[in-house]
């Protein structure tokens, strides 16, 4: 039985690795699990698995929830999620939102974990650091986002000296088919309609402003070891294909699904094997494929994304935080669609770079990004 933690369990991946694991219970059983604040979504798990460690964020919530869970010890706060990551369990799935997933991801690794790793703004913003620890604990960081694990499952039984390049998808997000000038007028809830997937409030907005794949592509220079020149990214608006890997033979491999995470997730879970699932993709009722290169004057996120990858130090890290700090606003209706990037920009051309940073020097970085401070 293979024992499995969550960070982020009340969230889309968490709530989505949940099914999975109560689909697989001869397989994989829950050890532990961090949330937020939604305590409602909580009684909802607790009804059907019952975990031996819960983090929450708040104490006060952590003091109620002993008092109705008796044989569950409830713990909080950033020291929760480092209980959590430090648990018995032989996998951690990293499924917080930004870049707080980062600190237990490397207690985890610590702790000879396999991390399952859906949080890719850990590896955005400290991803040498994540990278090397991994290799120094002999851990595997198993790809959960559709890209990734879509270039994890292309690449299994290749040689790595035979990639030409990654070919990462992206369908455009909720504002693909608006010109830049019609972006002024956008509102949130349009913003938070995804054409594809359903996924947490950040993610969405991540994808309408491109920024997600900006951080996909980091965080698969990081995961495969390549050089940003040699990872592309095209538009596809039915995100059917998730990724795609050229070879030097010009072959290309592309692994495709329909958009459900529980396919990644249950991958992760179960890798080198595959488990039987529901919800095939149906080519029936698929009745075309669409493709058109990447316009990096309309979506100028992406291109930021790169120059921050160009520049490295720990201007990924800042362009990071700034981005979580820029769509927080945005969520909280402070700012406009167009202010996000003229925020990260802002904030990205201030930055004097620091070279080869240690963790504390990202984290400080991250915190002042991420505030009204800087
Ligand atoms: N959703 C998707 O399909 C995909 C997501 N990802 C990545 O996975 C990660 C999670 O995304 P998603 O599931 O959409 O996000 P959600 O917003 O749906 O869920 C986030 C989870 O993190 C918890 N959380 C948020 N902030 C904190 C905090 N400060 N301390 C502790 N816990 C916190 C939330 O708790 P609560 O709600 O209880 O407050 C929730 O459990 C992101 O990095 C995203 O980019 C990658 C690919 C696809
Ligand atoms: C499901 C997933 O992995 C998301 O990151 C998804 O890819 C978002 O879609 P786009 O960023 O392509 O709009
Ligand atoms: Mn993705």
């Amino acid at each position: 039985m293979k024992k499995i933690s969550i960070l982020g369990a009340t969230g889309s991946i968490g709530t989505q690795a949940i099914e999975v694991l109560k689909n697989n219970r001869d397989r994989f059983e829950l050890e532990s699990m961090s949330i937020g604040r939604n305590t409602t979504r909580l009684h909802e798990i607790l009804a059907s698995v019952t975990p031996k460690m819960v983090s929450v964020m708040d104490d006060g919530d952590r003091k109620s929830l002993e008092a109705r869970y008796p044989t569950i010890t409830f713990v909080s706060g950033e020291d929760g999620l480092q209980a959590v990551a430090a648990d018995d369990s032989d996998m951690l799935l990293t499924a917080v939102m930004g870049s707080i997933g980062l600190p237990p991801t490397l207690t985890a690794i610590e702790n000879g974990k396999d991390i399952a790793l859906a949080n890719k703004e850990t590896l955005v913003a400290a991803g040498e650091i994540v990278m090397d620890k991994a290799r120094e604990h002999d851990v595997q960081i198993i790809p959960v986002d559709s890209e990734h694990s879509a270039i994890f499952q292309c690449m299994r039984g290749e040689s790595p000296s035979e990639i030409k390049r990654l070919i990462i998808t992206a369908s455009g997000g909720s504002f693909r088919d608006l010109s830049r000038d019609e972006l002024h007028d956008v509102t949130l809830a349009d913003a938070l309609n995804h054409p594809n997937w359903a996924m947490g409030r950040k993610i969405t907005i991540d994808s309408a402003t491109m920024m997600n794949k900006g951080l996909e592509v980091i965080e698969a220079k990081w995961l495969f070891d390549l050089e940003v020149d040699r990872i592309s990214t095209l538009l596809h608006r039915e995100s059917t294909i998730h990724s795609m890997v050229e070879f030097v033979d010009n072959s290309i491999i592309a692994q495709l699904g329909n958009s459900d995470m529980k396919g990644p997730i249950q991958f992760a879970f179960s890798h080198p094997e595959r488990l039987a699932m529901d919800n095939p993709l149906d080519f029936d009722t698929l009745t075309q494929l669409n493709f058109k290169p990447m316009d990096f004057e309309r979506f100028r996120m992406l291109k930021l994304a790169y120059e921050a990858v160009e520049i490295g130090g720990t201007m990924p890290a800042v362009m990071n935080a700034s981005n979580e700090y820029a769509v927080d606003r945005f969520l909280k209706g402070e700012i406009s669609f167009l202010d996000i990037e003229k925020i990260v920009e802002l904030r990205m051309n201030g930055h004097e770079v620091i070279d080869e940073p240690d963790l504390e020097t990202i984290l400080y970085y991250d915190e002042i990004f991420k505030s009204d401070m800087r």
